[in-house]
C-alpha cells in the first residue's frame, strides 16, 4: 500500500502589493497586522501562476493512489476469505497477482506524485522568496533600521516555508484527504453500510477537537516565528560584530543574550509541540476507539453469519485508511493556522512602500544622454519618517557641470540627508532637486542612480574576486580584463593587487576582505572610475583612514573627480583648501557659502570649525 502523494506546487508572477506607491514619491508606515488563512491564502495564490496544471496532475496522483490502494484493501478480503480461510493456494494465485500489480501501479503513481509535489512546492517557494526579496530591495533606508537583519533574513527562509505548507502542500494535502475520505468512505459503505454510518458518526468528534486546538496554535506559532527570528538575527548580529566583541570582552553577553533569546525560542516551540502531541495522540486515541467498535460490531454480525471474516478485515482496514485522511484534514487546520503567522510577518513586508518609485509614464522625463552633471536644489526640506525634527530646511544650492564642491558642518547637521535625496533614497516635503535642470522625481530612477557615483564611507565588498569587485562598477558595456586593471592603476590599486596571492583573481569577503581600509578605498575608487558618472557623492573619503593612507588615496580621487560634479561631504577640512565652494551646513541650513579663503575672512562658522579640526603636520594636504 502506498502513501498518498504529500505536497504539491507553486506559481509565478506577482503577489499584488497592497500598497504600492504610484504616485511621483510616498512613504507608507509599516504595518503590523493580523491576517486570516482565507486572505493569506489569497494574497500568495497569484504566485502559483503557471504550476496550477501541474498540481492538477498531482492531485489527480493522488487521487489514483488512493483508488489503487482501494482495490489493494478489496483483494486483501478476497484473499482472505477465498485463501486463507479455505486454506486453498489454488485460490491464493489470481488475486495475488491482482493484488501486486495494483500494488506496483500505485507506488510507481505514488512516486511520481510525490515528486512533482516536491517539484512544484519548490518552485512555489523560490518565486515567493525571489518576489519577497525583489520587494525587501526596493525599500527604504529606515525600513532596515527598524527591522533587524537577521529577522528579515528569517523570512526569508522560514516564513515563506510555512507559506508553502499553505498554498500548495495544503492546498493538495487537501484534495488528497478529501478524495481518500470519499473512496474509502464509499467503500466502506458498499462493504457494510450500516456500519460504516455507525463509524461516520464519529467524524465530527474530530473537527470538535480540532477546533478547540487552533486558537491556541495561532498565538503560539506567532510566538515561534518570531522567537526564530530573533535567534537569528541576534547570531547574525554577533558574527558581525566579531571584532568588537572580542576586543571589549564580550563575549559573555552575546551568548546570555543568544541564550535567552533561545529559551523564548524553546518555550515557544516546546509549547506548540505539545499542543500537537497532544492533538495527535487524541485524536489517535478517539480512532481506536472506533476501530474496536467496528471489531466488536463485527464480531456480533459473524457470529449471526451476516459478514465474513475477510469483509470484517476489509472492513477495519478501511475505516483505519479513513481516519488519517479526516485528521488531517484537521490538521490542514492547524497548518493554515501557523501559516498565518508567517503570512503577518511576509505581508508586512510586501505592504511596505517603496519611499521613492519610477515616475509615473506620464510624468517621465528621460535624460537623452549622459547628463552633464548640474546639480541644483530649490528651497528643499526634509524630515525623516516618523520624525517631526527637520533634516534639511529650505535648502539651496546650484553646481555646474565639473564643480568641486566641499560641504562640511557640525554633526547631525543634514550632510549625509542631502545625499540621501540626491540619489533618491527619499524625496523632499518641499522644495525641487535637479540633475541637468530636470527634477530628479521625473527621471526614472535607474537613470538617475546610473548618473551618480556615491563612495560611502564603508566600501561594499562582495564575495566574489577582486576583479569583480572592480567590474561590477559597470554593466554597460561590460568592462574587460584590461578596463579593470587601468582603473585600478588610476586608483593607486594595482600594485597592492598584484601582490595578493591570486592577483586579480583573489577572492575576497565582506567583513573579512583582508585589505585595510585604504586599500578598499581604492578598490572603491577603481570602481567608480569605471562607473565613470557625472557626479560623484563621496561622504568621509578619509575617515577611518591615518593620514599617510589618507595622503595615499587623495591622488587617485583627484583623478576620479577630474571632469565630474564632486560633492565632498567631510568634517576633514583639509579637504576643503582647493574647493571651489564649500557649503557649510548647520541645523538643516546653508548658513555659509564660498571659497576656503573667503569663509576663513568671514570668521564665522567655517572659521571656527578650521581652527578646532586636527590639521595635517605641515598644513600639506591639497586636495587638488
Ligand atoms: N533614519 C533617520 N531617521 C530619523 N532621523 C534621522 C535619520 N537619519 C538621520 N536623522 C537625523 O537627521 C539629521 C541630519 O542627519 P545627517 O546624517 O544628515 O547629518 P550629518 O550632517 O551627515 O551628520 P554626521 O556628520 O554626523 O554624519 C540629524 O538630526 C539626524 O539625527
Amino acid at each position: 500500500m502506498h502513501p498518498a502523494p504529500e505536497a504539491v506546487a507553486p506559481a509565478p508572477e506577482a503577489v499584488p502589493s497592497a500598497s504600492q506607491a504610484t504616485g511621483l514619491s510616498t512613504d507608507a508606515p509599516i504595518l503590523t497586522r493580523h491576517v486570516g488563512a482565507a486572505e493569506a491564502f489569497r494574497r500568495f495564490w497569484p504566485l502559483t501562476q503557471g504550476d496550477r496544471r501541474w498540481m492538477l496532475l498531482v492531485g489527480v496522483f493522488s487521487v489514483v493512489a488512493a483508488l489503487a490502494e482501494t482495490v489493494a484493501i478489496l483483494l486483501f478480503a478476497r484473499l482472505t476469505d477465498g485463501a486463507l480461510q479455505t486454506g486453498s493456494v489454488s485460490a491464493f494465485w489470481t488475486p495475488a497477482g491482482q493484488w501486486l500489480t495494483v500494488a506496483v501501479a500505485g507506488a510507481a503513481v505514488g512516486y511520481l506524485g510525490n515528486s512533482l509535489a516536491a517539484w512544484t512546492a519548490e518552485r512555489f517557494l523560490l518565486r515567493l522568496r525571489a518576489r519577497v526579496f525583489a520587494h525587501l530591495q526596493t525599500l527604504p533606508p529606515h525600513f532596515f533600521q527598524r527591522n533587524r537583519r537577521g529577522d528579515l533574513v528569517e523570512r526569508l527562509t522560514g516564513d515563506v516555508d510555512a507559506i508553502e505548507h499553505l498554498v500548495v502542500s495544503g492546498l493538495v494535502g487537501a484534495c488528497t484527504a478529501v478524495f481518500s475520505t470519499l473512496f474509502y468512505g464509499a467503500a466502506a459503505l458498499w462493504l457494510r453500510w450500516e456500519l460504516a454510518l455507525a463509524t461516520f458518526v464519529a467524524a465530527p468528534i474530530f473537527f470538535a477537537a480540532t477546533r478547540r486546538f487552533t486558537n491556541r496554535l495561532r498565538t503560539v506559532s506567532r510566538r515561534v516565528r518570531a522567537a526564530d527570528g530573533a535567534v537569528t538575527a541576534v547570531v547574525e548580529e554577533a558574527l558581525g560584530n566579531v571584532v568588537l566583541t572580542q576586543a571589549y570582552n564580550r563575549q559573555r553577553d552575546e551568548e546570555e543574550r543568544l541564550a535567552r533569546e533561545a529559551r523564548r525560542f524553546l518555550r515557544a516551540s516546546v509549547t506548540s509541540a505539545r499542543l500537537n502531541g497532544l492533538y495527535t495522540e487524541i485524536t489517535e486515541v478517539l480512532e481506536t476507539i472506533c476501530v474496536l467498535a467496528v471489531i466488536g460490531m463485527g464480531a456480533w454480525e459473524i457470529s449471526q453469519s451476516r459478514m465474513t471474516l475477510g469483509q470484517l478485515l476489509a472492513f477495519a482496514a478501511f475505516i483505519g485508511y479513513l481516519y488519517p485522511p479526516i485528521r488531517s484534514l484537521g490538521t490542514l487546520g492547524l497548518t493554515a493556522t501557523a501559516a498565518t503567522a508567517a503570512a503577518d510577518r511576509l505581508l508586512e513586508i510586501l505592504d511596505a512602500a517603496p519611499s521613492v518609485t519610477d515616475p509615473p509614464r506620464w510624468a517621465t522625463t528621460r535624460l537623452a544622454h549622459r547628463a552633464r552633471g548640474a546639480l541644483q536644489a530649490d528651497r528643499v526640506s526634509f524630515s525623516y519618517p516618523n520624525s517631526r525634527h527637520r533634516a534639511l530646511s529650505a535648502f539651496s544650492f546650484a553646481t555646474s557641470p565639473g564643480e568641486f564642491l566641499v560641504i562640511t558642518g557640525p554633526s547631525g547637521a543634514g550632510k549625509s540627508t542631502l545625499a540621501a535625496l540626491l540619489l533618491r533614497f527619499y524625496d523632499p516635503d518641499a522644495g525641487t532637486i535637479r540633475l541637468d535642470g530636470i527634477p530628479v522625481n521625473r527621471l526614472p530612477l535607474d537613470q538617475l542612480r546610473s548618473n551618480i557615483t556615491l563612495l560611502p564611507q564603508q566600501t561594499l565588498v562582495l564575495h566574489d574576486t577582486v576583479e569583480y569587485n572592480i567590474a561590477c562598477g559597470r554593466d554597460d558595456p561590460a568592462p574587460t580584463h584590461d578596463d579593470v586593471v587601468r582603473a585600478a592603476r588610476a586608483a593607486d590599486a594595482d600594485d597592492f593587487i598584484a601582490a595578493l596571492p591570486d592577483g586579480y583573481g583573489t577572492v575576497i569577503a565582506p567583513a573579512t576582505a583582508g585589505l585595510s581600509g585604504g586599500q578598499l578605498q581604492r578598490i572603491a575608487i577603481a570602481r567608480a572610475m569605471l562607473r565613470d558618472a557625472p557626479v560623484l557623492i563621496l561622504d568621509e573619503p578619509t575617515t577611518g583612514l591615518d593620514t599617510l593612507a589618507a595622503e595615499r588615496i587623495l591622488a587617485p580621487l583627484r583623478r576620479l573627480a577630474e571632469g565630474r560634479t564632486t560633492l565632498v561631504i567631510t568634517h576633514d577640512l583639509d579637504l576643503a583648501t582647493d574647493a571651489d565652494r564649500v557649503l557649510v551646513l548647520h541645523h538643516g541650513r546653508l548658513v555659509e557659502s564660498g571659497t576656503h579663503a573667503q569663509l576663513l575672512a568671514r570668521s564665522g562658522l567655517y572659521a571656527t570649525l578650521f581652527a578646532a579640526h586636527p590639521q595635517a603636520p605641515d598644513g600639506a594636504v591639497h586636495y587638488r
